[in-house]
């Protein structure tokens, strides 16, 4: 999406820097043309004191001479760099935009931005910058990228959530947390990052790996457990997932535990028996918060799951993964937008500390610098 936003003030900075530049020329010849006129009306003798010309020379050769003396004179003496400096200005039309904002609209749309999105964007660009007055080409970028951001932060905030996950997961103990979302977007690696972050906010930790329908999706937390030296409770290959995170949170009673985490299978929009299963998860667990995990390189198929997942299930917050990996950065803005849930988190990588709080400031910075 950097590209598409650097395209445009990029184009646009060139066709207001090219009619700038033709309209100052054009304002610069009719001065000098209209002075070099005035100066061949004054008396003979007087253009004789000026110009010594060669003998031989016909008149018209002798007129157009003495013209052309002028109009150099002209030049050089009375045209100031001052004089060229104010007219090098342009005001942006409506015009002047129209083609490289159905440009833009092209890409934003490739990059994944919703076409609802996509208006919003557009037209708060065309109301920040039909009118506005341009002198040079840095103004003109910093008007766009501004202009830009604010549109952007303003998409992103939207349904935007400043809530402390860590403060509330201490009013409750054990605060059960259950997330789900379908096939590889990131779910177990998501869980791994975020018991990282509880530890490191002081709350103890439980992980339930609920997901007894990947046999690997086991021993990948438990893995990750070890690393992170918290507790798991697994279960059997094609065990009873409900009764996994049960167990999780009966441990976590008995333990003085603070915080549940519960992996899920992952489950495609199709699959009613795993959905039924979720469901019958979330009836046993009572979850205090429930996560859907979007990847951000699914494109709009995440704004499908989410709306799959709210009609069949209902969630609380989206992390989105696989931030750092997406070139096009579209899913964020539209999920932002439209979900009327907040994103609470965004992936930013494979280590265990690039789970990051998103902030809409710092995305729109992002998307645009
Ligand atoms: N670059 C990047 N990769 C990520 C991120 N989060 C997860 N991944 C990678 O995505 C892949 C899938 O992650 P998992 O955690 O196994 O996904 P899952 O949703 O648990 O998968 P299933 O259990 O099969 O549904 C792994 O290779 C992760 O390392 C992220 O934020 N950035």
């Amino acid at each position: 999406m950097k590209k598409a936003f650097s395209s445009f003030t990029e184009k646009l900075s060139r066709k207001v820097e090219t009619e700038g530049d033709n309209a100052n020329q054009l304002n610069v010849r009719r001065e000098t043309e209209e002075r070099a006129s005035e100066q061949s009306q004054v008396p003979s003798e007087a253009k004789a004191q000026d110009f010594t010309v060669e003998q031989g020379e016909t008149k018209e050769k002798q007129e157009k001479s003495q013209g052309q003396r002028s109009l150099e004179e002209t030049e050089s003496k009375e045209i100031k760099p001052g004089i060229l400096g104010f007219l090098r200005y342009k005001e942006i039309k409506e015009d002047d935009i129209l083609d490289l904002i159905e440009e833009l609209r092209v890409e934003l749309l490739e990059d994944d931005v919703s076409l609802e999105v996509t208006d919003k964007i557009l037209d708060d660009l065309r109301k920040e910058l039909v009118g506005k007055k341009i002198s040079r080409k840095e103004n003109l970028e910093d008007l766009v990228k501004n202009s830009l951001k604010k549109s952007l932060r303003e998409i992103l905030s939207k349904n935007y959530s400043n809530i402390d996950i860590f403060q509330i997961s201490k009013d409750k103990k054990p605060f059960v947390i259950v997330f789900f979302g379908v096939n590889g977007v990131g779910k177990t690696t998501t869980i791994a990052k975020f018991a990282y972050l509880l530890k490191k906010n002081g709350l103890s930790v439980i992980i339930a790996a609920s997901d007894t329908f990947r046999a690997a999706a086991q021993e990948q937390l438990a893995y990750h457990a070890s690393k992170l030296e918290v507790p798991l409770v697994r279960g059997k290959y094609g065990g009873d997932p409900a009764s996994v995170a049960f167990d999780a949170i009966q441990s976590a009673k008995s333990r003085n535990i603070d915080v549940v985490l519960i992996d899920t299978a992952g489950r495609m929009h199709t699959d009613k028996d795993l959905t039924e299963e979720l469901r019958r998860v979330v009836r046993i667990a009572k979850p205090n918060m429930k996560i859907l995990v979007l990847d951000s390189l699914a494109g709009n198929d995440a704004l499908a799951q989410a709306e799959y997942f709210e009609k069949n299930i209902g969630y609380d917050a989206v992390i989105l993964t696989k931030v750092d990996a997406d070139a096009k950065g579209g899913v964020a803005l539209s999920l932002a937008y439209k979900l009327g849930k907040p994103v609470i988190f965004v992936g930013m990588g494979q280590d265990y500390d690039s789970l990051i709080k998103f902030n809409p400031d710092w995305f729109a910075d992002r998307l645009v610098s």
